[in-house]
């Protein structure tokens, strides 16, 4: 049963990211008292308290961590930053940080984000159920190799004074979003999306951000004595799987560029970004450098990704509150800036 939250406090850390700040906006519309904490300012708000710190000191965590009655762990390094030894900072050695400092602060629950990706090593997952997935055992990148960690050391810190639950979202997707959105104008604007990796009928989930932020406050709302959430690790999707370059399709149509048309062998494009990421190894003692060509990226652009969320709608009551099609009208209303700025000249 729902716990009341009516002026209840929390603290957002990462509050002022993607995700965080959408958050930060579900819980001041829920009722709840909201503080943040982030490494970075990104805005402003009179209802919210701001903390400017890093997680992983714990003399930056205690003051914001004063009186909070559930923490909201949504801070990660930028996936696709490739950047093993602040992914391994922030998401393992920082999370064991905030889990001790909700310790000594008398916080009595977290909700952690984690990702659906902790269960995806680039083979091809369909309708996959949180019992029936094992963690990675070869994670594609770093990035995933430490939510792993991360949320295993969450789950395993729940206990009937510390309530944790971790929320695994898909291709998180909206306004103010920073990878998926921009990172496919860019590609679009320097044409490299007229290509499909491979025949285009991998099917997989994307999630509006607003239903992230539903999942989340569900799980802060049911986690406590005796819930069967406690502990636990839940898939949050759009719960509407669909075609990976169908959803791209009418994200870049809907911005003005023209829809990928031209396929690429999986294989061939897989067996190439394994290459780069070998290359980029080997003069990492030198000059670091990112390939925008991955295997991560390629295989969520190639195989099924889909995910059930069963679980989450019999423990938390979870349905999500916005459909694909209103989301990605949505999303792309939200971005007048990301337009095609050859429509306009051909119109
Ligand atoms: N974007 C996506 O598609 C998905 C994201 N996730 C997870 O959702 C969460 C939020 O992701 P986004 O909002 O996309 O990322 P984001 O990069 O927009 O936000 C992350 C925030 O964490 C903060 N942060 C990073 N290191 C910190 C530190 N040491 N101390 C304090 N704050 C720190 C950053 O300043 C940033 O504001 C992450 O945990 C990510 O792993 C999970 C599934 C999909
Ligand atoms: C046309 C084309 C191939 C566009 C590129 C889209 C990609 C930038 C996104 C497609 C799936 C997205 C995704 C993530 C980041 C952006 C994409 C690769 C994550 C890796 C972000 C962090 C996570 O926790 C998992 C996400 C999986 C999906």
């Amino acid at each position: 049963m729902a716990a009341s939250v009516k002026n209840k406090k929390c603290l957002v850390i990462g509050g002022c990211g993607f995700l965080g700040r959408h958050l930060c906006e579900g819980l001041l519309e829920r009722g709840w008292t909201v503080n943040v904490f982030d490494i970075r300012s990104t805005f402003e708000d009179s209802r919210i308290k701001f903390f400017i710190g890093d997680l992983c000191k714990k003399e930056d965590l205690l003051p914001a961590l004063e009186g909070v009655y559930c923490v909201f762990h949504c801070a990660s390094p930028a996936p696709l930053s490739n950047n093993k030894a602040l992914f391994y900072k922030v998401n393992y050695e920082g999370t064991r940080n905030v889990i001790e400092a909700c310790k000594e602060a008398g916080v009595k629950r977290m909700v952690l984000t984690s990702s659906a990706s902790v269960v995806y090593e680039g083979k091809g997952i369909r309708n996959g159920r949180e019992e029936e997935l094992p963690y990675a055992a070869k994670p594609l990148d770093y990035y995933t190799e430490t939510k792993i960690l991360q949320e295993r050391t969450s789950l395993e810190a729940n206990s009937d004074d510390f309530y944790t639950v971790a929320i695994r979202p898909h291709g998180i997707f909206g306004p103010r979003d920073l990878q998926l959105v921009p990172i496919t104008v860019d590609m679009a604007r320097k044409g490299k999306t007229k290509f499909i990796i491979g025949d285009g009928k991998n099917v997989v989930d994307f999630t509006y951000v607003g239903n992230v932020v539903h999942g989340h406050i569900l799980a802060a709302e049911h986690i406590g004595p005796g819930s069967p959430a406690n502990g636990k690790a839940y898939h949050i999707t759009n719960d509407e799987p669909i075609f990976f370059w169908t959803f791209m399709t009418r994200l870049l149509t809907g911005l003005g560029y023209p829809a990928p048309r031209i396929h690429l062998p999986y294989s061939l494009l897989y067996v190439v970004a394994l290459f780069l990421q070998f290359v980029a190894w080997i003069v990492s003692p030198l000059v670091i450098f990112t390939p925008s060509l991955s295997p991560m990226k390629v295989a969520l652009a190639g195989t099924d990704h889909f995910y059930n969320c069963e679980n989450a709608k019999r423990d938390l009551g979870y349905s999500p509150v916005f459909t694909l099609d209103q989301a990605l009208k949505l999303t792309i209303e939200s971005y007048p800036e990301m337009r095609n700025p050859e429509e306009k000249k051909g119109s």
